[in-house]
């Protein structure tokens, strides 16, 4: 299969919109070159365990942002789109750069692996490290290791509506918990879960390859007896309620889901709802209000936002 890579010329201050560009026209993931927050980074060695000096070496100036798109017929309307996207990055007071966006072929087994060499293991919670099955990695005490092969799915630990969900698993799951896992991907929050301690995690997907992929990673860290990943809708699959749900998927979504989610919430259970672009953060509490979950916290990270909310039961 064919990949199309878009490549854009930008500026540090507006990767993230560049980013978020990116993901809108239906990316999974984004490559960042910015030899910039290299530098910045290099300054700040905790942070930056695992920093790949190749980052550096790019002719150009400012930070390129890629991403990879599947060929299709919609795909000039999409690489247009992006187009008018990033040149409307000035009107958010951000420098575009150069703003220039390219796109080159790459076939599905360079895909595959290019992008390997740039996914490193990461600290993504308090305790959650996100480790590639290629990489080496030595865990330190109470370190809780995920061991992730995403593939085409969604779900490597790398984006910020991910490592908001982990950090909230970390603060509510316990030994009891029942955890729902919408929208699994790589199957990441599922294991996480699971390796936390959850007592049972089910996962479900609309999508077959991010169904495959979650049960590839659930064997590969030996979590088969705590998790179950079904393929299709929430409501034609799960009868019962959890201790916590977790939902990183969109704003829009999210909001469609706070109509009936409390079904399937414990009382006093909590649901964990991410991907929340910052603009959404409003109308999905408002959402969630309407139907009886009390907002608890709001995480904010970059452009995205992680919504906490408790159904509490009968006073
Ligand atoms: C942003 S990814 C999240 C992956 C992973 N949970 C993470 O946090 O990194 C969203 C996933 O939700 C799935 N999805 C979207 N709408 C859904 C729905 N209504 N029910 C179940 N899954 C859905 C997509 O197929 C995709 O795999």
């Amino acid at each position: 299969m064919k990949w199309i890579e878009v490549k854009i010329k930008t500026t540090t201050e507006a990767v993230e919109a560049v980013s978020n560009i990116l993901y809108e026209a239906g990316v999974t993931g984004v490559v960042i070159e910015d030899p910039n927050d290299a530098y910045l980074k290099s300054k700040c060695e905790n942070e930056w365990d695992y920093f790949d000096e190749s980052i550096l070496i790019t002719d150009y100036e400012g930070a390129i942002v890629k991403g990879y798109l599947p060929e299709g017929e919609d795909l000039i309307d999409i690489i247009e789109l992006i187009k008018q996207n990033v040149e409307k990055i000035p009107t958010y007071n951000l420098d575009k750069g150069l703003g220039e966006v390219t796109t080159s072929e790459i076939y599905e087994e360079d895909w595959a692996n290019g992008w390997k060499k740039y996914y490193k293991p990461k600290k993504i919670g308090e305790k959650v490290v996100v480790k590639p099955t290629w990489e080496e990695y030595e865990p330190k005490d109470e370190e809780v290791i995920i061991e992730l092969d995403p593939g085409m799915a969604f779900g490597t630990g790398t984006h910020e509506t991910t490592m908001m969900c982990i950090q909230n698993l970390e603060r509510y799951v316990d030994g009891n918990s029942l955890v729902y896992d919408i929208g699994c991907g790589s199957g990441i929050l599922s294991i996480g879960a699971a390796k936390l301690g959850a007592k049972e995690v089910i996962a479900v997907d609309l999508d077959p390859v991010a169904v495959e992929s979650s049960r590839r990673n659930v064997a590969l860290n030996n979590v088969e007896d705590k998790v179950n990943v079904l393929e299709g809708n929430l409501m034609e699959l799960i009868d019962g309620e959890a201790d916590v749900v977790v939902a990183n998927i969109i704003a829009d979504i999210i909001i469609g889901l706070s109509d009936y989610i409390g079904k399937f919430i414990k009382d006093d259970g909590v649901f964990i709802a991410s991907g929340i672009i910052l603009d959404k953060v409003e109308a999905v509490k408002e959402a969630l209000s309407k139907n009886n979950l009390e907002i608890i916290s709001v995480d904010k990270q970059g452009e995205w936002a992680a919504i906490v909310s408790k159904k509490f039961g009968e006073k």
